[in-house]
């Protein structure tokens, strides 16, 4: 459906304004969402939320539900049923409330005994669901993986979740546009992984804040469709809402044959490709971030600390931390060094490590297994290796990559074979790292006690940690292998020219239309076969807690091992757990909340940037709620953290002056009350006196104020909703439920009942349409 164009737009503009149902004058913007994607940690209480209201999946046939996170890669040939083989009792919870929510909203589910089951973000594009040209969400925050499509995909929150599976719509602003471009050839031994892990530490991980991100450049356009998961996949390291790269030939070819893509040659592919040939960002739009980054500079990287931008090329050392430009930088490198147990100035290549994962949503797909099984070949992994574990990223890469030998090939050098799942990205099953243990990894977090409390993460490519398995240290790939070490090349078969396609004339169309069946088979082609009304909040007064930190990140707030409950409420006591608690239980003294008044607060102050970045957990606000504090006020927040806390009717107040600042964290270090007033949008001292004003979007206060439920709000939005749902069956009627989606027995358009409104998301009636 590509509008009449005015104004030159990018990428980000075109897909985002094909699917605004409604705009406010705010800024505020209702967008409708053709795809989601489901998983049974961020899903319970959103289907509880639902249950609660008697409201129903509007699209099921635009939903897809996996397991992924909690699940055991033990082998699968006795699997009975998930009540048996998840032998951990909060994660067969979560499980099997998966299992009874998808049987009760009728919806497409991968369980455990599937073949197509696997991490979310590789069975979506892998099986056609994620297409070019579709708003993507997931409650999870690696969903930008799914932008490698020019598709417009990111993250959410649990309310969200609820929000789309009730309205298949999501309240939303416009991001701010930003482009890496990373042009000229990547050397031997560097991948989409080093491009990226290089980026993040160029740009930092506040670096995408309020921003989409689209990858461009020759390098970019070499690459194959894995590898530009992986870049998008870490966009949410980079602290953007999203990645995105045009669509291309590439992108069209991997789409072939996938179970829920338009069937190849038919007119619905024809269409599809025209439209998506469309999306990309036209000459002269205009971004408001440009980064150059020149493909040979890179160098294979590693990380050293413990954020995603702690990273350094493989032939450099240990940073000192005196080098750091600011006191805060300094401080936060002492205390990365410090968990991480390293000394300034070790190469990197003399570091020893204990484990070696190569999994996860970054690089488990066939490609990366290909790659490091390439490095592995005919070698034995070092005898200081622990434990070496490969984890495929679905049923299906992992058929198709025993098909083609590589299991074999690692079990022989050493590694454990697994069966598909999160595992040891971050340990919420039974694959955790012990403290002190260092691992090389391909996933994407390094934040401390990611993959299990105490443990050392590093995070790398593929080629890179299969190289640190042989030789027992971080190493450098590039001493082992001189045959071609780059994974990432666009796949040989289809032989691309570097420069994408421009299909300007219909006779580029054709050419692209007429593209060749891939002989080699795809990963996948084995298949053929709340309470309504929110409390209020006004003006809230109490005692604040200051925090001196910069990019606090989720999983701190709330550790994975509190993410397996089905509940919002209880998680107070886990908040900031082990910044908060000893590994014995036992308070640690100097931690704020550890000490008086604080242990009564009601606000945080946190005087550095990015409060909330890394996973969508909505567990975060759910435990600072619990804990009763209500508001917090920070120089910024990563997206989605921002969004989760005003679904839970908390505040989260941006205050980016410096000085002001640092005026209100003096009256929370004399442990004396602040007042903060929404309707007056002021934060007062506890004798009334103006500290500052603040600024707050005009329908997120309107909600608070009022404690109004968006869902309900949204509902009465059905008219339109409905009308764009008819516009998009006529314009891109591949995206209603096609494939083993299509529910029913319709031709045409599918027609949605939709769930009736208006009522709450606890089921209490509305009376008098509120006001959107
Ligand atoms: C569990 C989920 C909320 C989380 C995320 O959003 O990223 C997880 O996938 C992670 O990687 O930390
Ligand atoms: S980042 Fe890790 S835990 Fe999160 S979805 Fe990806 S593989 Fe799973």
């Amino acid at each position: 459906m590509p509008s009449a164009d005015r104004k030159p737009r990018t990428l980000y503009d075109k897909v985002f304004q094909d699917h605004i149902i409604d705009e406010r004058d705010d800024g505020t913007i209702l967008l409708y969402i053709d795809r989601h994607l489901v998983h049974e940690v961020t899903s319970p209480q959103a289907f509880e939320g639902l249950r609660n209201a008697k409201r129903k999946v509007r699209r099921p046939d635009c939903t897809l539900v996996t397991t992924d996170h909690n699940v055991p890669t033990t082998p699968r040939k006795n699997f009975k049923n998930v009540g048996q083989f998840v032998e951990e009792a909060d994660s067969r919870t979560q499980c099997l409330t998966l299992e009874d929510n998808v049987k009760e909203f009728g919806l497409t589910y991968f369980g455990l005994g599937d073949k197509r089951q696997g991490i979310v973000h590789i069975i979506g594009p892998e099986q056609g669901f994620t297409l070019p040209g579709t708003t993507v969400v997931c409650g999870d925050s690696h969903t930008s993986t799914h932008g490698a499509f020019g598709a417009l995909a990111f993250g959410i929150g649990t309310s969200e979740v609820e929000h789309v599976l009730a309205t298949q719509t999501l309240i939303t602003k416009r991001s701010k546009n930003m482009r890496i471009q990373v042009d000229g050839a990547l050397p031997p031994g560097v991948s989409s992984k080093d491009i990226i892990l290089h980026a993040i530490g160029v740009i930092g991980t506040a670096g995408g804040t309020g921003g989409v991100i689209e990858y461009c450049g020759s390098a970019i356009r070499g690459l194959s469709m894995e590898a530009r998961m992986s870049i998008c996949n870490m966009s949410i390291e980079a602290g953007a809402r999203a990645g995105m790269i045009a669509p291309d030939e590439t992108t069209f070819k991997y789409l072939q044959g996938r179970p829920l893509a338009p069937k190849l040659d038919s007119l619905e592919w024809k269409t599809a490709i025209k439209y998506w040939s469309s999306l990309k960002t036209d000459e002269g739009a205009n971004f408001d971030e440009d980064v150059f980054i020149d493909a040979k500079e890179i160098i294979p990287t590693v990380s050293w600390g413990t954020s995603p931008q702690d990273v350094i090329p493989i032939t450099g050392v240990v940073p000192n931390p005196d080098d750091f430009p600011t006191e805060p930088a300094r401080d936060s490198a002492r205390r990365a060094l410090e968990y991480m147990g390293l000394t300034p100035g070790t190469p990197m290549e003399d570091i020893e490590v204990d484990k070696i994962f190569i999994g996860s949503c970054t690089n488990s797909r066939i490609e990366d297994l290909r790659a490091a099984a390439r490095i592995v070949d005919g070698k034995r992994i070092a005898l200081n290796i622990k434990r070496a574990m490969v984890v495929p990223g679905s049923g299906l890469v992992k058929m198709q990559a025993e098909s083609e030998g590589l299991d074999k090939r690692f079990i022989d050098a050493g590694f454990e074979w697994r069966e598909a799942g999160c595992s040891m990205c971050l340990g919420m099953n039974p694959d955790i790292l012990s403290p002190k243990e260092r691992c090389a990894s391909t996933s994407n977090r390094n934040f401390e006690g990611r993959q299990g409390a105490g443990g050392r993460t590093h995070l790398m490519s593929p080629v890179m940690a299969a190289a640190a398995a042989i030789v027992g240290k971080l190493a450098d790939v590039r001493k082992l292998a001189d045959e071609s070490v780059s994974p990432s090349k666009a796949h040989p078969k289809t032989q691309l020219d570097p420069e994408v396609a421009d299909v300007s004339t219909d006779d580029d169309l054709e050419r692209l239309l007429d593209l060749p069946n891939d002989s080699q088979p795809h990963a996948n082609s084995a298949t053929a076969s709340p309470s309504g009304a929110q409390p209020k909040f006004t003006t809230i007064r109490g005692i604040a807690a200051p925090m001196e930190r910069s990019n606090v990140d989720t999983d701190a707030i709330i550790p994975k091992q509190f993410l397996k409950t089905i509940k919002r409420t209880g998680l107070g006591t886990a908040l900031f757990y082990a910044l908060r608690f000893n590994e014995d239980g036992t308070e640690k003294p100097d931690f704020v909340l550890n000490r008086e008044p604080y242990r009564h607060a009601k606000i945080l102050v946190v005087t550095g940037p990015n409060f909330g970045c890394g996973s969508s957990r909505e567990h975060a606000p759910w435990a600072l709620l619990d804990y009763g504090i209500t508001c917090i006020i920070a120089p910024s927040y990563a997206d989605i953290f921002f969004n989760n806390t005003f679904k839970n009717g908390m505040l989260p107040l941006v205050i980016s002056d410096q000085s002001i600042l640092l005026k209100i964290a003096e009256e929370s270090k004399a442990g004396r009350e602040i007042e903060v007033d929404l309707p007056n949008q002021r934060v007062n001292d506890a004798s009334g006196n103006k500290l500052a004003d603040f600024e707050v979007e005009e329908f997120r206060k309107h909600c608070l104020v009022n404690g109004l439920d968006d869902i309900g709000l949204t509902m009465q939005m059905e008219d339109k909703i409905r009308s764009f749902e008819d516009r998009r069956s006529i314009d891109t009627p591949w995206l209603d439920g096609s494939g083993y989606l299509k529910r029913g027995n319709r031709s045409g358009p599918v027609k949605v009942e939709a769930a009736p409104i208006p009522k709450t998301n606890r089921g209490e009636q509305l009376g008098e349409p509120l006001e959107w």
